[in-house]
This record gives C-alpha cells, sequence and structure tokens, in this order.
C-alpha cells in the first residue's frame, strides 16, 4: 500500500482536478460517501441513530457537511457544529454546507461549550475539523474542541486523519483526536501509519474517491509493508530446492561475554530460510558457539586464547566470505579497538553483499566515509535509533524528529540500504526510495531482537533477494514472527529467541497469504 504526506495528497487533489478535469465537488462528494457508508456500517443498526458532525471551516469540515447530508437521508440525525462562522467557509465547503438545512447547523466559532450533552448522546462524533490543511499547533478553541471530543465517551470516527495529527509525521501537534476509526482518501496519509497518529487513528479505512490511477501511481509516497505487501514480495521455496538454492550466510560475530549475539544471528537465518549459515567467531569462543548452534557450522577465527575479532584477521575472513552469498558482520563483536580496525578494513575488501548491525555500525560511525568504497556493492544497515545518531553526528531527539529524512539522506549519501528500527522501522533505499515496515508490537523491544533482524536481513539477501526488498521482507517477518507471539504471551516478557522461533510460522503465513492472492488474481 503507498501512503503519501498530507502536502502530496494536496497536489494529487489539484492534479485531479486540474489535469483530468475531475470537479472538486465530486472528490468531497465521494469522501463523504465514504465515510458515511462505514458509519452506517459500524454504528447503523438500533432506532435512535445520532452522529455528531464537528466541523472546521476547511474542506475536512466539507467532508463532514456530506456526510451530514448523507446519513439524514439513511434515517439519521445528524447535527453539524460548526467551530468558525458560517461566512468563513468557502469553495467546494461552503457549496456543501448550503445544501444543508440551517436548523442542522450550529455555528460556533467561540467554541463547543454548552455542546456537551450533545456530544456525549452521540451514537458516534464524526471528527472533521482538520485534515491535510493543517499548518499550525492546536490551540484555543480547537484544541479545546478536540478535549471535549475525547471526553464524550462515544465512538469517534475522524475524517481523513484524526484532528490535531500532522499528516507528514504521525506526530501530534498540541492535541489530537482519538478515534476509533479514520476513514482516508484515496491513499494513507504518513501520519495515518506513523506512531502515534497510527494509533489514534483506529481501524483504518482506504475510501476509493475516485482519484485518477495516473495521478495515484505517480504520487511521491512511501511504500507501506503490510502483509500483502510482503507476501507479494516472497518467493516460496520451489519444490525443487536445495541447500545451495537457499543461499549460505556467513555470519561474523561474537566477542567474550556477547556470545548470544552470535548465536542468534546465525540461528535465526537458518529460521529464515537460509540453505547454510557458517559462524566465523573469535577462536576462544568457538567451543561455546558449536554448542549453542546446531545446524550453523563455524569458524574459529584469530589465535586460540582470543576472545575478540583482531585486525589480524581480515585474511580468514576475507577467505571465508569468498565461497559465501552474504555476510552479516557486528553482532556482539564489542569494540576492541582491533576489531574496529578490521571492520575498518573489511569494509572496502569485502566484495560480497553485506549487513552490518551492532558494533559494526559503531564502528562504521567513527568513519562512516568508508562506506563510499562499497557503493557498487550491497550493503544493508540495521540502526536502532541511537545507531543511527552515531553514524550521522546527531542527536537521539533529532533522529527520531525526522526518521524518514534521517534514515533517507543517509541511504542517498552513502548509497547503501538502511533499516531504521524501532516502531514502524524505516527502509531507505540508495535512490531515496523509502518503505515504512508494518508489523511488530511493543514485545519487541528487548535485548537480541536486532540479531534476530540481522540474520533474518542476511537469510533474505542470501536467496538473492533484490536489497530494497530483503530489507522490507526481513523487517516484516522478523515483526509478524512477534505479532504471532501476542496472543499467547503478550507484550511482557517475549524474548528474541521466541521471535526467532517463530520465523518458520511467519514465513508460511506470507506464503500462504501468498497463495490467495494469486488464486484471486487467477480468478479475476
Ligand atoms: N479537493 C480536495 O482538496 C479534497 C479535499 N478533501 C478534504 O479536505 C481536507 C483538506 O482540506 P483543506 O486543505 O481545506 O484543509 P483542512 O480542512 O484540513 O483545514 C484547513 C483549515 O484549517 C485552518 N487551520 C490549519 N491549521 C490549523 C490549526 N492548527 N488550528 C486551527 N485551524 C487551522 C486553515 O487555515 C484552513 O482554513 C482533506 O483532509 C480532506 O478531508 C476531500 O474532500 C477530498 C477532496
Ligand atoms: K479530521
Amino acid at each position: 500500500m503507498k501512503v503519501v504526506s498530507g502536502q502530496v495528497m494536496q497536489l494529487m487533489d489539484r492534479r485531479a482536478i486540474g489535469e483530468f478535469g475531475v470537479p472538486g465537488l465530486e472528490l468531497m462528494e465521494r469522501a463523504g460517501r465514504g465515510c458515511a457508508d462505514v458509519i452506517e456500517e459500524a454504528f447503523g443498526e438500533g432506532e435512535a441513530r445520532r452522529a455528531v458532525i464537528v466541523a472546521g471551516k476547511g474542506n475536512n469540515g466539507g467532508d463532514g457537511f456530506v456526510i451530514s447530508r448523507l446519513l439524514a437521508e439513511c434515517g439519521w440525525e445528524a447535527p453539524v457544529l460548526l467551530l468558525a462562522a458560517s461566512e468563513a467557509v468557502a469553495g467546494d465547503a461552503a457549496a456543501n454546507l448550503a445544501r444543508l438545512d440551517r436548523a442542522t447547523v450550529q455555528s460556533m466559532p467561540q467554541g463547543l461549550a454548552g455542546a456537551e450533552e450533545l456530544l456525549k448522546d452521540a451514537t458516534v462524533i464524526v471528527d472533521a475539523l482538520l485534515g491535510t490543511g493543517m499548518n499550525s499547533e492546536v490551540t484555543g478553541v480547537y484544541a479545546e474542541a478536540i478535549e471535549m471530543i475525547n471526553a464524550a465517551g462515544v465512538p469517534v470516527v475522524s475524517v481523513d486523519i484524526p484532528s490535531g495529527v500532522d499528516a507528514a509525521t504521525g506526530k501530534v501537534l498540541g492535541r489530537a483526536v482519538r478515534a476509533d476509526i479514520t476513514v482516508t482518501f484515496a491513499l494513507a496519509k504518513l501520519g495515518n501509519v506513523l506512531y502515534p497518529g497510527a494509533d489514534l487513528c483506529g481501524r483504518l479505512v482506504v475510501a476509493d474517491i475516485g482519484m485518477p490511477d495516473k495521478v495515484v501511481a505517480e504520487a511521491e509516497g512511501a511504500q507501506y509493508v503490510d502483509l500483502a505487501c510482503a507476501a507479494d514480495l516472497f518467493r516460496p521455496r520451489s519444490v525443487t530446492a536445495h541447500k545451495g538454492s537457499g543461499g549460505h550466510c556467513l555470519i561474523v560475530a561474537g566477542s567474550t561475554g556477547k556470545t548470544g549475539a552470535a548465536a542468534m544471528a546465525a540461528n535465526s537465518a537458518q529460521r529464515a530460510g537460509a540453505g547454510l549459515v557458517t559462524l566465523a567467531v573469535p577462536a576462544a569462543l568457538n567451543p561455546m558457539l558449536e554448542q549453542k548452534t546446531t545446524e550453523a557450522m563455524t569458524i574459529p577465527v584469530g589465535p586460540e586464547q582470543t576472545g575478540y575479532l583482531r585486525a589480524g584477521s581480515l585474511a580468514e575472513v576475507l577467505a571465508a566470505a569468498a565461497i559465501r552469498d552474504v555476510v552479516a558482520l557486528g553482532p556482539g563483536i564489542g569494540t576492541a579497538p582491533s576489531t574496529i580496525y578490521l571492520v575498518h578494513s573489511l569494509l572496502p575488501a569485502l566484495d560480497k553483499p553485506l549487513v552490518l548491525d551492532a558494533d559494526g555500525l559503531n564502528a562504521v560511525a567513527l568513519q562512516p566515509e568508508l562506506l563510499l568504497a562499497r557503493k557498487d556493492r550491497i550493503t544493508v544497515l540495521t540502526p536502532h535509533p541511537g545507531e543511527m545518531a552515531r553514524l550521522v553526528g546527531c542527536s537521539v531527539p533529532e533522529v527520531e524528529a525526522d526518521r524518514i529524512g534521517c534514515a533517507r539522506a543517509f541511504a542517498v549519501k552513502y548509497g547503501v540500504h538502511l533499516i531504521l528500527k524501532g516502531a514502524r522501522s524505516i527502509i531507505a533505499a540508495p535512490d531515496g526510495s523509502i518503505a515504512i515496515n508494518g508489523s511488530g508490537n511493543p514485545g519487541m523491544a528487548t535485548g537480541g531482537m536486532g540479531d534476530v533482524l540481522t540474520g533474518v536481513v542476511a537469510a533474505f539477501l542470501g536467496q538473492g533477494y533484490h536489497p530494497f526488498a530483503a530489507c522490507q521482507l526481513g523487517a516484516f517477518v522478523h515483526g509478524h514472527a512477534a505479532d504471532f507471539l501476542v496472543e499467547a504471551m503478550g507484550t511482557q516478557g517475549m524474548s528474541a529467541t521466541d521471535v526467532q522461533e517463530m520465523l518458520p510460522v511467519a514465513l508460511a503465513n506470507l506464503a500462504a497469504s501468498r497463495t490467495t492472492a494469486t488464486n484471486h488474481q487467477q480468478g479475476e
């Protein structure tokens, strides 16, 4: 599913109207109808049905006027509380306001004081205050109205986006409505899928408003990776598969005290479908990792007594990589100066696709320009916000303030693919393309999850997936596996190994969803 910013949607509206001759009134009519249909379906049963529409003066309010008219036609009481003077309403919204009974609309530019009972007695409140045109912090009567909507204790349906949520970032500008259902138009907005906006939307419905296909196809947006999208990218194993066709991953990992990271990355690559996995570890840790892994082969690297990777092992690691399809470097390697030196010398020397994580990233952060030596090779970075901040040389709040912008700028500058982890991981490609992962849950906020992701992404790269697809699938499958666990164990105490063991179930669901999609296509 493609998602766009509010600004891009406004350009799309203008293109549809100016270039394709779709009347703005028709778009508004369809937007209103999309909402009214959802309201009728969700809340239409029963005798006394009252939808109280809280409208702003823009086109979001205009959609609200259409909803009032259409619900009234279906027998609803649908009063409108307009948070502006009628004269302030212009254009298509004014045309739809004019089609309502005067008695239906109460103009309340001073705020909704006195309307508390009306709101509390509603079957549903329709939030048509602010949509993609919101351009500043919500204060004054708008903020008060939003608080009254949230305090009314009745279901809320937001039009396009919960009022107060920034359509470009999902951030709350001051105050925001908490909706049970949000009906958005043509395409979802970034603010519908990024947190906290995604959480405030409740159930998201995307209504078709007759936006021309060309306008939708050409709109600049990001890919939202949901089950359908991931299933589409996924190639189930062929009946003639053998261990050589599943790809051979080399995981370079581990140091004293961090053997678990190495084991999880290796085991997760295997659980994510790698044909073969080899783990290159500091020699002193080899006996331990022989025990912690069963399917993976191990290669002891460096002198016998050494519990960390050393610069002198460059040739050994390169030789191991030469006969593998992909290398993952970083889980649990630590920050010994000699290890950092090894990472720095591997970056230009290694000609295999490379996944960099954890202390591998921290080493890169000291000299990110080394990545430029790999511009014609595949490199995937999987930083959490702290690692991203170190890579860019900024603070974590600065990363979090613009996750998409930050991930994209780094990926473009250094010619890498990047997964910026966190709720709704951002995937950025060197050409500036962006995808947003839709799976996962708070249970994943625990140590070791990153090591699992590294193994999963390596497994997909090793199978020859395009790196952008490998990142999308890796992030989705990782979160999807964790989502399968929530019902059984909730979100506290879930471990990275639990997720690792659930990976095959997540993959099976992708394969099953893909079959369904293919069947549908064949049936059409
Ligand atoms: N042709 C179109 O453009 C279509 C637009 N549609 C609807 O129109 C919406 C966008 O309409 P508009 O561009 O008119 O904008 P909005 O209706 O989202 O709101 C903009 C109005 O609110 C004011 N405003 C902005 N930030 C504010 C704040 N923080 N506090 C108080 N007032 C604030 C602005 O001055 C402007 O008057 C979409 O979200 C969608 O619901 C749909 O009807 C489909 C067609
Ligand atoms: K709204």
